[in-house]
């Protein structure tokens, strides 16, 4: 037996522990072994359709459970009958070619769930993420997932493409930036050819728009958004939407728009810390060489710390480093690192030391200015003479640093992402009316660039 198996038969004590005998009985019970395994998926073949969809809609998230629980690795239990299994044996070897970049409905097949490293910041939306490619249309939908740049969100919506495409060859799934939307329906409404448009957008079954805040403003797309949303929503067709910004902070987007937004589940991605930006590392490593033993950790370390905010720019820095080294022939170690780095490190100031002494003298100095300490500047009190003080100096910190709100929120006793926008947009609104407040903000900002 193998260890697919052995976990199967730990899987079917769980269920009989757990379900009704009848149903354990006419469902389970026949299926004594698993079929294959490929790519973290567990096939296991069922007699019919009827089973299948069965198991489907109400046993298949209980079963992945039980298989996180129960077996070290990440798998999933994918359910099929012997005429899936047709074309499923030659998807899941050409299709998935990752030679091919670009698979139907203009998905990355790079962007997967086992290759998106997992950590304390985007645990959640992996977990709603993995739940909603199990059975698309049925756990949350819309799924809507958030946070600042580069950190993730159209790897984990596209990742959910694939694995839909995966498990079933003949799934629609269309993947589209925002804007790409928004130019098509205004190429196709000016050449009159929405039934072109209509089969594009509406003959689908998973929807995935990415950054959806590009659509403000434009009045005519988010008409024709809001009439596709309803439409394929009513049908129980899944849609995963991505955006910078909560759905209640979108700007220039109808509310009745956003408000479909909150119907589903909203899930946001926040900033990895360095042992999960280290782990992110390795696996972008991985790609470039299979034996990791000769790397010395400390070069990782370096490079983790010196990108925080932004995992994109992460893994720039070590293309760039991987570069560096290749062409002058030179071995991967801090000093080769540094050298690599320098340019990029000396017009970024976001090295995580440099950054953090630097949040500390932006609220130091602010505390100052105003004749406040520190702790009443981060505490929680919401004086009028603590509370202009502590939005100024996050409004400092975002337009120096441009790191994001959430993470400001935690220099500032944890405070959420939605707070240090609101702060930010507030001083922003008031600089253009208050000049007294221009000129405290720009003596406070000459102030920092002599400290620095
Ligand atoms: N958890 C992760 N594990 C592995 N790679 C990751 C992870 N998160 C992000 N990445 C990688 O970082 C890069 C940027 O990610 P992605 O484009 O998904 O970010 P984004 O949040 O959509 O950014 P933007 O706001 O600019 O659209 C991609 O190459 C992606 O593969």
């Amino acid at each position: 037996m193998n260890i697919y198996d052995q976990l199967w038969q730990k899987v079917l004590v769980e269920l009989e522990n757990t379900l009704e005998e009848e149903t354990y009985q006419d469902i389970f019970e026949p299926i004594k072994s698993t079929h294959k395994y490929s790519n973290g998926n567990i096939f296991v073949l069922v007699q019919n359709d009827f089973v299948k969809n069965r198991i489907n809609r109400f046993y298949l998230l209980k079963i992945n459970d039980y298989a996180e629980k129960l077996h070290p690795e990440k798998v999933r239990f994918k359910f099929v009958t012997e005429e899936d299994l047709i074309p499923e044996e030659t998807l899941t070897s050409p299709e998935r070619d990752l030679d091919k970049k670009y698979r139907s409905g203009n998905l990355n097949a790079t962007y997967a769930f086992d290759n998106f490293v997992v950590g304390k910041s985007n645990m959640f939306p992996f977990r709603m993420a993995m739940k909603v490619a199990d059975q698309p249309g049925m756990v949350a939908n819309p799924l809507y997932i958030f946070g600042d740049v580069g950190l993730g969100k159209t790897h984990l919506m596209q990742a959910i493409g694939n694995y839909i495409l995966d498990s079933n060859v003949n799934a629609r799934v269309l993947y589209v930036k925002a804007d790409t939307f928004i130019e098509d329906y205004a190429t196709l409404v000016k050449k009159e050819k929405m039934d072109d448009f209509y089969a594009k957008y509406r003959d689908i079954d998973v929807f995935l728009v990415d950054d959806i805040q590009i659509l403000a403003g434009a009045k005519k797309s988010q008409m024709e958004f809001f009439k596709l949303f309803d439409y394929l929503y009513q049908q129980n067709k899944q849609l995963v939407i991505t955006s910078d910004k909560p759905a209640s902070e979108l700007k220039d987007i109808m509310t009745r728009l956003t408000s479909r937004f909150e119907v589903g589940l909203s899930v946001d991605i926040q900033v990895p810390d360095q042992d999960h930006r280290v782990e992110i590392l390795k696996r972008k490593l991985l790609n470039e060489t299979s034996d990791l033993h000769d790397i010395n950790n400390q070069v990782l370390e370096f490079i983790a710390s010196s990108f925080v905010t932004n995992i994109r720019e992460l893994e720039g820095a070590l293309k760039r480093v991987l570069f560096y080294c290749l062409t002058n022939n030179l071995d991967l170690s801090i000093e080769t690192a540094k050298e690599a780095l320098e340019p990029l490190l000396k017009t970024k100031k976001t090295s995580n030391s440099l950054n953090e002494n630097n949040y500390d003298k932006i609220q130091s100095l602010v505390s100052d200015f105003y004749g406040i300490t520190v702790t009443d500047l981060i505490g929680k009190s919401r004086k009028s003479k603590y509370v202009l003080p502590r939005h100024i100096a996050m409004y400092l910190i975002k337009d120096s640093y441009n790191i994001p709100y959430a993470t400001i929120g935690n220099l500032f006793g944890g405070r959420d992402h939605s707070t240090v926008l609101t702060a930010c947009e507030k001083i922003e609104n008031e600089l253009k009316l208050d000049s007294s407040l221009k000129v405290a903000i720009e003596t406070i900002s000459k102030k920092l660039n002599n400290n620095l």
